[in-house]
């Protein structure tokens, strides 16, 4: 391996210019495109504007996102039959494809197969390559570069500065893509096929939210056509981790993944109360999937009445027994309860036919349409099979102790009924004091009554803290699509959070995805790691801790305070961390953000809220433990760990917690403590 700043830099450099040319050349082409000539219709010249304006904001020169990152230089022309002599090619790869005039590519895209041995050739398995050249930028401006030859046994293998230099760099602002550096094991995750589900157990800053959202590009770009039909959203834990993520796919190229909470998928009734831990958790409990079904069909009646219908002169009759058999039939089959209600009259008016056949008339297809529709048909088709209403069914189940009763029938017991009975009966849809795990169940009853679309790709993130009716939610959304989850079973903070991932599978409905781990930390330094690693065996006592690939051992300070300075100490740290280069989050228990906000205020010191971009000049964030999952800063300071436990309802949680607070840190950790630490920690 060289870094070498001489000459061949010159010629990169030159490259990079005519590649800039070549980009901002195909730029002026897409915007100069007149389609009045070649579009019949409008409609269909407003789709190919569309398209033009999509292309043109694609080719965007970003100033500061280098268009290459790395070069390949093949062995043997990639395709040719590496016959003696076939020449070798050469490829950049960035983040777009970039041509020139002759349309001769320039700049190959990462996701491109000729790029893939740029992060999977190994000294094991060169993949055909002669060299793999990896470049440094400052500031927009090319100034290293660093090869491997992979074929040439002589060299050895030392690992690359500029991937441990990306690794270590502080962090400002918000989520970055990691397109130049994307390690062999998450580039399998990365580029698995779009048909199967993946699920990523991986401990804290093992790349878990940047494999999922770089899989998405790479399935957008490999699918695209199919994709831009049928959708692709990726799914996070709460505004302020989208607002931190919401960037990357943007720099990537990919400008329309969808991105929402669980909540924002299911809000379909306006939440305004809250449960209790055991009510949320008996709601989200795959139990109700039943009880709700249930409760759907719950109007469906046996008919006691003939229908008759009258055309012309003649009465036509249809006897109970025979409407009966008809309801048997459709409630046997397996289909939704509205596409059933809508069947149900044309299946009476077929009952009306073959007897307008049997007595010698010739009806045709309108006739059907006609009796379907008459007035008798309809009533009788009404009664036995009423129109459902998903929000109010699940209002009633909520505020009808006997009607949750039949429904819930050697399912829940009583006691469980009454957990989840709201305090005072919910007089509307509008008014009813909703929960998030209310909105999870109105969910689930309107899929029972009409299918939800299902898109062409799911990304869930933190995809442990769902409950099983969550992950219902999200897999009805991804029934016709493949997903992949992404997940820590250490970090679960919800009364509900699951225990297994293939249960939790079986729940999104993927039961046979395949479960890898990821184990490489690339944020989480040695010494902090191996700090809230102690947990474990209280948390998550199946898993391992992370290896951090940081060289940097990190800075680890544990400072015990008398109660009344322990505010102050706080600050102090705080103020000491803003003198270090980065991001510096002080994250507390929730309860102990207010005074620790008024402190900040009353000491002139400006903080962020999660979400909020960090800049140069606003560096501190105050974090609400509850807030903190998914984000990191350079410098952490952790107020009063003891409370950061016992703000949750279980010793368990409290600490899974903790464990979170404690991993978000790229740099330094400090914590302050005036309580002793919980005694998993202190060991
Ligand atoms: N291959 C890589 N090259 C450079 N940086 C990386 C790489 N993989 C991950 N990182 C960085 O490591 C940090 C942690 O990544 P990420 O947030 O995706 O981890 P995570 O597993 O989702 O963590 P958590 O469990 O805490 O949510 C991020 O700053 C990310 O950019």
């Amino acid at each position: 391996m060289s870094i070498d700043t001489t000459e061949p830099l010159d010629r990169e450099r030159a490259h990079l210019t005519a590649s800039r040319a070549a980009l901002r050349a195909m730029r002026a082409d897409a915007e100069s495109l007149d389609i009045r000539d070649v579009s019949a219709n409008w409609v269909n010249a407003e789709v190919l504007q569309q398209q033009i304006e999509r292309r043109i904001e694609a080719l965007a020169d970003l100033a500061h996102t280098p268009l290459f990152f790395g070069r390949l230089d093949y062995l043997h022309a990639p395709g040719a039959d590496r016959a003696e002599g076939a020449e070798g090619e050469r490829f950049y790869i960035g983040r777009r494809h970039v041509h020139d005039a002759d349309g001769d590519p320039m700049v190959i895209d990462w996701r491109a197969p000729v790029s893939q041995p740029f992060y999977r050739a190994s000294r094991k398995d060169p993949m055909d390559i002669g060299m793999r050249r990896r470049f440094g930028y400052t500031g927009g401006r090319l100034t290293a570069y660093e090869d491997e030859h992979l074929s040439d046994p002589a060299e050895a293998d030392t690992g690359s500065k500029l991937l441990q230099a990306e690794i270590e760099r502080p962090r400002v602002g918000p989520m970055r893509d990691i397109v130049a550096t994307i390690q062999p094991e998450q580039d399998e995750i990365v580029r698995a096929g779009i048909g199967g589900t993946v699920c990523v157990q991986g401990a804290p800053g093992t790349g878990k939210t940047a494999v999922g959202l770089h899989r998405v590009a790479y399935l957008l770009y490999a699918h695209r056509e199919r994709l831009a039909r049928t959708g692709t959203l990726v799914v996070g834990p709460n505004r302020s981790f989208l607002h931190y993520i919401e960037q990357v796919l943007p720099a990537l190229g990919e400008l329309h993944v969808k991105q929402a909470t669980v909540d924002d998928l299911v809000a379909h009734v306006e939440v305004r109360s809250t449960d209790t831990a055991r009510a949320a958790r008996l709601k989200g409990d795959v139990r109700m999937a039943e009880v709700l079904r249930r409760a759907v069909r719950d109007g469906i009646s046996t008919p006691t009445e003939p229908v008759v219908v009258v055309r012309g002169s003649r009465r036509w009759r249809v006897p109970a027994y025979e409407l009966e058999e008809i309801l048997g039939e459709l409630r046997a089959r397996d289909i939704r309860y509205g596409a059933a209600a809508d069947a149900l009259p044309q299946r009476i008016a077929h009952a009306v036919l073959t007897r307008m056949e049997a007595a010698g008339e010739a009806p045709d297809d309108r006739v059907q349409d006609a009796v379907a529709r008459s007035q008798p048909v309809r009533a009788a088709a009404k009664a036995m099979w009423p129109p459902v209403d998903a929000a109010r069914t699940v209002l009633r189940l909520l505020s009808e102790p006997e009607f949750l009763a039949r429904c819930a029938d050697g399912l829940l017991s009583e006691d469980e009924q009454k957990e989840i009975l709201w305090p005072k009966p919910g007089r509307g849809v509008k008014s009813a004091p909703w929960s998030a795990a209310d909105a999870v169940l109105v969910d689930e009853a309107m899929d029972l009554v009409r299918r939800t679309p299902s898109l062409g790709h799911v990304v869930l993130d933190e995809a442990q803290d769902l409950s099983p009716m969550q992950y219902r939610a999200v897999g009805r959304r991804c029934t016709t699509g493949s997903a992949t989850v992404l997940g820590d079973i250490a970090q679960g903070t919800t009364p509900w959070a699951t225990a297994s991932w293939r249960e939790a599978l079986t729940h999104l409905g993927k039961p046979d995805a395949t479960v890898e781990e990821l184990t490489r930390g690339f944020r989480v330094p040695r010494e902090v790691i191996a700090y809230a690693s102690r947990l474990l065996p209280a948390i998550a006592p199946d898993l391992a801790p992370a290896t951090s690939v940081r060289e940097s051992p990190g800075d680890l300070r544990v400072r015990r305070v008398a109660a009344e300075e322990l505010t102050a100490a706080v600050l102090a740290a705080g103020r000491e961390s803003l003198e270090r280069e980065g991001s510096v989050g002080l994250i507390a228990a929730d309860a102990r953000v207010p005074v620790l906000a008024a402190a900040l205020d009353a000491a002139g010191v400006r903080y962020l809220s999660p979400g909020e971009e960090t800049t140069e000049q606003a560096r501190l964030t105050l974090v609400p433990a509850s807030l903190a999952k998914g984000l990191e800063y350079d410098y952490v300071v952790l107020d009063e760990p003891s409370a950061v436990v016992d703000g949750e309802p279980d010793a368990r949680t409290g600490l899974r917690r903790l464990y979170v607070a404690l991993t978000r840190a790229v740099s330094g950790l400090i914590v302050v403590h005036a309580a002793p630490l919980p005694e998993q920690l202190a060991a």
